[in-house]
Formats: structure tokens, C-alpha cells, sequence
């Protein structure tokens, strides 16, 4: 049987034939417009990546792709059931909470001596352990710690059988293409098997690998073993954060029926007809957004630091609902507990 459809295509068919979620044109063009004045700022350029998050490494070495490999391998389901009552990490004065609570813990480990990002520490550490590294500053624990501990095992002992412990040989066994890393590490490392059915049809939203993928560029600043030609060719990264955005900007519609639920914290279950909805009208949206971007840069002659894809509207947008979590609080982000975003 040959695999999923990749994971632009599963968004094309899933938006063609969507009942409970619908993609506004007229919002499309709004965001663009949005983003048009962004276009030739630090935000939507590759640098921002490093420039606007401390916790990110600042080394384009190997020891940075390990730690953007550990941290993606980890990087999903952060909400809690109560906004208020939260995992929440301290780190060097600052205390963060969901994605990047993570990153605090991961910087704290190993400022503690900690080698949470080396293979041969993580294919063996134990629960203990790993509840102990990260640890919560509330009485809330960080989401799903068990199957981060068993994540981390499987994902250690793999990487030290096939790429001698370092993802930075996954990635120069991809040769530089970024679809044929995104496929070895789908195909490698099990817990980054984002795949499931729409309408009978095998789909993939591939989520962390193509976040993977995109902060692998990322943080070898598109340079040397990270300098992919074919990055534009990786779409928007399917979480619960930029559906919320999407819906706040207008750009995407929820029928009432759904909103109800939602309004309600009602929980849908990984690959429920409409969590896939959310997930991949989200993902074409931001292709259609990116096209109309491209025809505004397009027509206006518009200067931008480099090529805009939708890796860089993505994290764009993603930090945008960081910083607007107040305004969007009317519009609730679905609920869904999974290890795949
Ligand atoms: N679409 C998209 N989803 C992203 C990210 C990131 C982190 N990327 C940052 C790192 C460097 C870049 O500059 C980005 O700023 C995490 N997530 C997802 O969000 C959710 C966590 O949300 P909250 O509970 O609010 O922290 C969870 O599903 C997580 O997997 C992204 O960029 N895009």
C-alpha cells in the first residue's frame, strides 16, 4: 500500500471537502496585507529565529542540532485544562510556560551538567529523571511526562543504532534535501509518525518533522549541511495554536456546531474528523496566505531580506499568538492530547 499523501497535498483534499471548518478569502487577504508590512523586517527573516528567542542556541554547531533534535522530539501538547493553573519553568529570571517551558528546562538541565541533549544520556535516562529535569515550578507537571520519558528511550536508542547518536548525520544522510530528511526521520524515529485518514484517504501532517526540519535550517542559518534548496517545499506546522489565530484573524471559519464544542473544552481525539479538519484548513490557509503575500511583494516591488515561505509565516504567526494571547482569549483553541503536536 503506498504511503500517506504528503502533507500539503492531505491539505488540499481535506480543504476541498471540509464540513465543519472553511477558509475565508476575504481574511486571506487581510493576513496577507498584515504581513506585507512585515515583510522586510527581522521577523519574517531566517535571523529572527536566534535574534528574537534567548533560548535558542547561538551556535550553528552540532551540539545546536542536537539540541534543536532533542527539543522537537519532545515539542508537543502543552496546553492544560485550566489557562490559569499551568506548567510554568524559571529559568535565568524569566519564567515561561508551554513550547517554551521546554526549552527553559532543557537550558536548565544542562546548565545543571545535565546531558539531556546527548543520545547516550537520553536512551537510557529514567523517568525519575526525567521528571526531575523537567520539573515544574506550580503543582502542575508538564503534559504527558511518561511518554516523554518513553519517547526519549525509543528516540535515543535509535539515533545511537543508526546515526552514531547525532542527528547531525540524519541530516547529511538527507544531502541537503529537506523532503528526504523530513522522510528519513518519519521514517526512522516512530513518534514523528504524524499520520492518519480523512474521508477513507491516508493523510500526513508530519507536524514535528517539518518543524524539525524548519529549526535544522534554522539553526544552522541555512548554511553548510543546513542550506536546503528545497525548504520552501516544507508547509506551516499543524499545532492548536495558529488554527486559534487563523480563527481570530478571520482567515478561518468554524461552523457553529464545532465552535459550540470548543466553547465547551470539549476534548477531540487525535485523527477525529474534525480535529483533521482544524489541522489541515490551518495548513492550506497559510499556503493560500503565503500566495497572496508573494503577489503583494510581488506587485508593490516590496525589498525582503531573502526567499518568504511558510516556515517563516508560521513561526511569524506562532509568535504572534504568543504575544496576543489576551486578544484571542473569545476564540478557544481545540483540545486535542496527543504526542504528535
Ligand atoms: N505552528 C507552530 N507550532 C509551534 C511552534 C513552536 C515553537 N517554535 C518557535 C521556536 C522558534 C521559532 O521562532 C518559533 O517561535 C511550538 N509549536 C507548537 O505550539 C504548541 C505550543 O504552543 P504554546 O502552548 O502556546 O506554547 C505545541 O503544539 C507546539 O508543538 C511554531 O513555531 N509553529
Amino acid at each position: 500500500m503506498d504511503g500517506p499523501l504528503p502533507p500539503r497535498e492531505s491539505a488540499k483534499f481535506i480543504a476541498e471537502n471540509s464540513r465543519d471548518v472553511f477558509i475565508d478569502g476575504g481574511g486571506v487577504r487581510r493576513v496577507a496585507k498584515l504581513l506585507l508590512a512585515k515583510a522586510s523586517g527581522p521577523e519574517l527573516c531566517l535571523g529572527g529565529w536566534k535574534a528574537l528567542h534567548e533560548l535558542n542556541p547561538r551556535a550553528a554547531d552540532e551540539a545546536a542540532v542536537n539540541w534543536v533534535f532533542v527539543t522537537d522530539t519532545l515539542n508537543f501538547s502543552f496546553w492544560s485544562e485550566h489557562e490559569e493553573h499551568k506548567c510554568l519553568v524559571g529559568y535565568k529570571g524569566k519564567t515561561y510556560s508551554g513550547y517554551w517551558s521546554l526549552c527553559a528546562a532543557v537550558n536548565r538541565a544542562l546548565d545543571e551538567g545535565i546531558p539531556i541533549t546527548s543520545a547516550s544520556y537520553y536512551a537510557s535516562v529514567t523517568l525519575d529523571q526525567v521528571q526531575h529535569i523537567f520539573r515544574s515550578d506550580t503543582d502542575v507537571p508538564m503534559p504527558l511526562i511518561k511518554e516523554r520519558h518513553r519517547i526519549l528511550n525509543e528516540t535515543g536508542k535509535i539515533l545511537l543504532e543508526k546515526f552514531e547518536g547525532s542527528f547531525l548525520n540524519c541530516v547529511r544522510k538527507s544531502e541537503r534535501s529537506a523532503q528526504k530528511l523530513m522522510q528519513l526521520v518519519v521514517e526512522n524515529f516512530p513518534s514523528y509518525r504524524d499520520v492518519t485518514q480523512y474521508e477513507g484517504k491516508p493523510i500526513s501532517f508530519y507536524k514535528r518533522a517539518q518543524i524539525l526540519v524548519a529549526d535544522t535550517w534554522s539553526v544552522l542559518e541555512g548554511k553548510g549541511d543546513g542550506r536546503f534548496p528545497d525548504i520552501s517545499s516544507i508547509t506551516m506546522f499543524a499545532d492548536y495554536r495558529l488554527p486559534q489565530l487563523l480563527v481570530h484573524l478571520g482567515a478561518l471559519k468554524y461552523s457553529e456546531g464545532l465552535l459550540e464544542k470548543l466553547r465547551r473544552g470539549e476534548m477531540l481525539s487525535y485523527g477525529n474528523r474534525q480535529e483533521v479538519e482544524i489541522r489541515g484548513c490551518s495548513l492550506w490557509c497559510v499556503e493560500l496566505i503565503r500566495d497572496c503575500l508573494l503577489e503583494l511583494i510581488e506587485k508593490k516591488g516590496e525589498k525582503t531580506s531573502g526567499e518568504i515561505n511558510s516556515i517563516l509565516l508560521d513561526y511569524y504567526l506562532w509568535d504572534y499568538a504568543r504575544d496576543h494571547r489576551e486578544d484571542m482569549k473569545g476564540i478557544p483553541f481545540h483540545h486535542t492530547r496527543c504526542i504528535y503536536y
